[in-house]
C-alpha cells in the first residue's frame, strides 16, 4: 500500500534522504559567488533555493543570483553568443530501458519482423544514416549528434555480436539483429557510416557505451577506443539525468548508476575524446539533488578537463510516464530554470560554456537565459525527436538568419563555433546572407532543412 502510494505521489512528496537544508546563509553564499570563491554544495543550495530560510523563491534574491551569474559569464567568455551548424540523427527509438521521463523510446518487441504493432518509431540502417548525414553535409552542416534507444540488436561490432550470440545469459538485453524488421547494424558500422567527409561525430552517451559492452569484460576505454577508431569525435553527456542514485532509482531504475556514468565519461576522456555534460531537472528531484549533481560534474572536470559545455535540460513532462502515472504534474517553473542556469555558471568554475537550449526553453526564454549565465545557444539541429515526443512545442530547426536576428536583438555578438569551441567566427549582422562557414562544405550559403528544400522545389515547380 505504502509502495504504491509512494510511486504515485505528486512532485515534492518523494521520500528522499537528501533535502535542501543547510547551516549556511544565502547572503554568505552570494558573497562567495560574487568574489569568485569555489562554492560548496551548501552554498549552491542556498543560491538555488534563494535561501533555505524562506519558503519558495524570493524574487529579489533571485535577481541578485542571476546578476552575479551574468557578470561571471561576461568575465569568463565575454559577450559572444555561440552556436553550431549541426544535425540530429537518431538511429533508433527501440529501447527497453524504461526510463519514466522518456517518451522518445518505443518497446523493442514492436520492431521485430513478425510484429504487427503500429509503433510509430523508427530504426535506420547504417546506409540510411549515411544518407541523412551526407545530405545535411552538402548544406554546410559540420556536426552530427546521434543519440538512440538501446536497441536489443545493437552491439559494438562483429566481435561483440559473436559474444552475445554465444552467451546463454538471459539478462543481456540482446536479440539477434536478424529478428528485427530493420537491422541497425553495429555501433561501429553506424559510426563509420555517419563519419562522412570530416564531419564531427558527437555520439555514444555513457548509457549507449554501457549497451555496447554488455556481456563482455571490456572496459569503457576499450569501447570508446574502438568507437573513436570508427570515427567518433566526442561524447554527449546525456543519460546523466540527476547523478544521485536515490533520484535515478525513481526516474530511471533501468539505467546505469551515477558512479558508472562517471566511469564511462572518464574513459572517454582517457582515450582523448571531448565530452559535454548535462543535467535533466524539474521532475521529482529537489534543489539539493541539483547541486549535488553539479558537484559531481565539477569533480569530474577537475580530473578530466575535457568537458566542453554544460547543458541544463529542463524536463518536458506532458507525454511522459512520470506525468501519465501522476508522479509529476509539471516541469520546472521559469524561475527554477533561470536559477538552474545561473547556479550552473557560478558553481561550475571549471567549465567555460553553459548552453541555453531553445528546444527546451523556446526562443524568448532561451534568449533570457543568455543574461542569466548562459553563453551558448545550441545548434541548428534540423530535426528533433526527444522533446517533440515528450510534448515540447518549440520546433526542430533554427537558421543562421534567425540566430543572428535573435542574438543581435539582445545586444550581443553572434558567433559561429565548432563543436569543441576551438574554432569560432564572429558574424557581422550587417553582412547577410547568413550561413555556416566553419565546415568542410560550408561556404556561407544559408541552411535550408530537407523538408523545406523539397517544399521550395515544389513551389518552384508549381509556378
Ligand atoms: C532520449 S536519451 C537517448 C540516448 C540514450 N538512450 C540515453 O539514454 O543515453 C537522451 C537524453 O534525452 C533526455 N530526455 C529524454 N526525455 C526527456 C524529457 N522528457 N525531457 C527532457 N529531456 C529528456 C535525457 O536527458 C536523456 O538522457
Ligand atoms: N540542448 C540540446 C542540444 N544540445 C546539443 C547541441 O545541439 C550540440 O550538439 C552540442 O552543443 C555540441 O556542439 N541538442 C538537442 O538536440 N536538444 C537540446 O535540447
Ligand atoms: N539529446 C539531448 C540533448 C543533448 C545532446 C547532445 C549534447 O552534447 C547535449 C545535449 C536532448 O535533446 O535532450
Ligand atoms: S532515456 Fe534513453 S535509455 Fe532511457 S528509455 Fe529513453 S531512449 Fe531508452
Amino acid at each position: 500500500m505504502e509502495d504504491a502510494a509512494r510511486t504515485n505521489v505528486p512532485r515534492g512528496e518523494f521520500d528522499f534522504e537528501c533535502v535542501p537544508e543547510t547551516d549556511r546563509s544565502f547572503e554568505t553564499a552570494l558573497a562567495k559567488a560574487r568574489d569568485g570563491e569555489r562554492l560548496t554544495v551548501a552554498d549552491g543550495v542556498e543560491l538555488m533555493t534563494t535561501g533555505t530560510d524562506r519558503e519558495g523563491i524570493d524574487l529579489a534574491r533571485k535577481e541578485r543570483v542571476l546578476e552575479a551569474a551574468d557578470r561571471r559569464r561576461a568575465e569568463v567568455v565575454g559577450d559572444e553568443v555561440t552556436f553550431v551548424a549541426n544535425l540530429n540523427n537518431n538511429v533508433t527509438t527501440a529501447c527497453n530501458t524504461g526510463c519514466l521521463f522518456c517518451n522518445f523510446k518505443n518497446t523493442a518487441q514492436n520492431f521485430e519482423a513478425d510484429s504487427e504493432a503500429d509503433h510509430g518509431g523508427f530504426t535506420k540502417t547504417p546506409a540510411e544514416s549515411r544518407e541523412v548525414v551526407e545530405s545535411a553535409l552538402e548544406t554546410g552542416i559540420y556536426e552530427v549528434t546521434s543519440v538512440s534507444g538501446l536497441h536489443p540488436g545493437l552491439a559494438l561490432d562483429d566481435e561483440h555480436l559473436e559474444i552475445l550470440d554465444a552467451s546463454d545469459r538471459g539478462d543481456l538485453n540482446y536479440k539477434p539483429p536478424a529478428a528485427y524488421e530493420t537491422d541497425p547494424g553495429t555501433y561501429v558500422e553506424q559510426m563509420e557510416a555517419m563519419n562522412v567527409g570530416d564531419v564531427h561525430l558527437h555520439s555514444m552517451t555513457p548509457e549507449e557505451a554501457y549497451h555496447a559492452r554488455r556481456g563482455t569484460d571490456w572496459s569503457y576505454e576499450e569501447v570508446y577506443g574502438r568507437l573513436k577508431e570508427a570515427g567518433l569525435d566526442s561524447v554527449p553527456g546525456t543519460a546523466a539525468e540527476i547523478l544521485v542514485d536515490e533520484v535515478r532509482g525513481v526516474i530511471c531504475p533501468g539505467k546505469i548508476g551515477s558512479d558508472e556514468w562517471v566511469e564511462a565519461m572518464e574513459a572517454a576522456a582517457a582515450v582523448g575524446l571531448d565530452t559535454t555534460a548535462t543535467i535533466m531537472y524539474g521532475h521529482v528531484e529537489n534543489e539539493a539533488h541539483r547541486v549535488m549533481h553539479l558537484k559531481r560534474i565539477r569533480d569530474l572536470q577537475d580530473r578530466t578537463d575535457n568537458i566542453t559545455e554544460f547543458v541544463p535540460l529542463s524536463f518536458v513532462h506532458p507525454n511522459t510516464p512520470l506525468a501519465e502515472r501522476g508522479m509529476v504534474e509539471s516541469g520546472a517553473t521559469t524561475h527554477e530554470d533561470e536559477l538552474m542556469i545561473a547556479v550552473s555558471r557560478l558553481f561550475l568554475d571549471n567549465i567555460e560554456n553553459i548552453q541555453s537550449s531553445w528546444v527546451k526553453y523556446g526562443d524568448e526564454q532561451g534568449l533570457k537565459m543568455l543574461s542569466c549565465g548562459a553563453n551558448d545557444f545550441m545548434g541548428t539541429i534540423l530535426s528533433e525527436e526527444i522533446t517533440k515526443r515528450a510534448g515540447g512545442t518549440f520546433g526542430e530547426f533554427r537558421s543562421f538568419e534567425t540566430y543572428v536576428e535573435m542574438i543581435t536583438a539582445i545586444g550581443r555578438t553572434p558567433v559561429e563555433r565548432s563543436t569543441d569551441y576551438r574554432q569560432t567566427r564572429e558574424i557581422d549582422p550587417a553582412d547577410p546572407p547568413f550561413g555556416p562557414e566553419l565546415g568542410p562544405a560550408a561556404d556561407g550559403t544559408p541552411l535550408v532543412p530537407e523538408s523545406e528544400r523539397s517544399a521550395a522545389a515544389e513551389t518552384v515547380a508549381d509556378d
